[in-house]
């Protein structure tokens, strides 16, 4: 039987406040619907503003710059009902907190998917064929002209790709590396069903250690959670084969930057994309200066299509709950 004592019926339009700018239509449809205030300014809420929005509201919209922790959710009003994350990874939100005062917790999986799978296969090319060197070689006017023994870098079909976390954006990454005739082995909660590995050509490895020491190319596709904090920390990186590459289009959180920062000085590993850091915005200067690291802005999911519809989820979410029914991507931290 479903427990429905979390889910909650509103009367008149729910009053929604969103906490940064989204695509121009998402906005007006949620003016139509909802009791909307909008983030005209796009700048993040400052802490003030979060508990001013958590007293006031029945559903709050937040996104990945937002800490939505315990003390802002015991700051909760009594109307505030559902938090509607606007983006798949809900590590910024305290979800045993939000279950303890009965506050829902919806995101918006899928709708990233092959865009931040699109970006993973990016930063795996970019890295393997030293692309940031080559372009910042011809932007900065010190490229000489063509050379048989420049900018070499490596061949990525036949080698082994190795991906930590095989959830959707894991898959999409495995199908588009198989067509680029990387061999994939994987590691993941669950295996998956054999019909699955074998559409993909991927293999289970239970041992992280055992995958981390034995990929060419290491791409991190899992959730940021207690169990993942560094999950690459130094002692997996000293067990990376010499000269690998690492891709995290994950979270920051999955990576102790400074031991992989002092992987990459010391030349043991070949290089490495990134398109999310341990304390976003900031980006280690000495990250920055290694040339063999092309750092993306977090920028995994950043297309028309993809934000749109994951405006559309949040709306159909809000109004599944206001109408006192489950929503449909309602996250429990009991099963992430
Ligand atoms: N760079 C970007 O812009 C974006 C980044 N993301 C990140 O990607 C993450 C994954 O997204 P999806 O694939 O949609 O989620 P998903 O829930 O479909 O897949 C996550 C997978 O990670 C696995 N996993 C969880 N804990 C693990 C552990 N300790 N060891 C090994 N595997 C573990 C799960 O079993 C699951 O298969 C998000 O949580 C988010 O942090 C998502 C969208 C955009
Ligand atoms: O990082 C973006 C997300 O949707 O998660």
């Amino acid at each position: 039987m479903t427990d429905k004592s979390d889910t909650r019926r509103v009367s008149g339009k729910p009053r929604v406040i969103v906490t940064r700018r989204l695509l121009p239509d998402t906005e007006a449809r949620m003016g139509d619907l909802f009791d909307v205030t909008l983030n005209e300014q796009d700048k993040p809420m400052s802490r003030a503003e979060l508990i001013d929005a958590v007293r006031s509201c029945d559903v709050l919209v937040p996104t990945v710059t937002d800490t939505i922790d315990r003390d802002l959710i015991d700051a909760a009003g009594e109307r505030l009902g559902l938090i509607a994350n606007f983006g798949a990874g809900v590590d910024h939100i305290d979800l045993a907190a939000a279950r303890q005062r009965r506050i829902m917790v919806t995101n918006t999986p899928g709708v990233f998917t092959e865009d931040t799978a699109d970006m993973t296969m990016a930063l795996i090319i970019s890295t393997t064929r030293r692309f940031s060197e080559g372009f910042r070689a011809v932007q900065e006017g010190r490229w000489s002209g063509w050379s048989p023994s420049a900018y070499l870098g490596h061949r990525i079909g036949g080698k082994l790709l190795g991906i930590v976390g095989m959830g959707r954006i894991g898959q999409a990454v495995a199908h588009r590396a198989r067509a680029f005739g990387l061999r994939i082995v994987y590691h993941n909660r669950h295996p998956l069903p054999e019909a699955v590995e074998n559409m993909l050509a991927a293999r289970f490895e239970p041992d992280l250690d055992k995958l981390v020491a034995e990929a060419d190319i290491l791409s991190l596709n899992c959730p940021a959670t207690p169990e993942t904090h560094h999950i690459l920390d130094a002692r997996r990186i000293a067990l990376m084969k010499q000269g690998a590459y690492l891709v995290n289009a994950g979270r920051g959180e999955l990576v102790d930057e400074k031991a992989l920062i002092a992987a990459l000085a010391e030349g043991r590993l070949g290089g490495a994309g990134l398109d999310v850091y341990e304390n976003e915005p900031d980006v280690p200067a000495a990250l920055l200066k290694l040339p063999n690291v092309i750092a993306m802005p977090h920028l995994g999911s950043a297309t028309e299509e993809g934000r749109g519809a994951a405006g559309e989820k949040i709306i159909a979410n809000i109004r599944f709950w206001a109408d006192g029914h489950r929503p449909p991507d309602q996250v429990l931290d009991t099963l992430i």
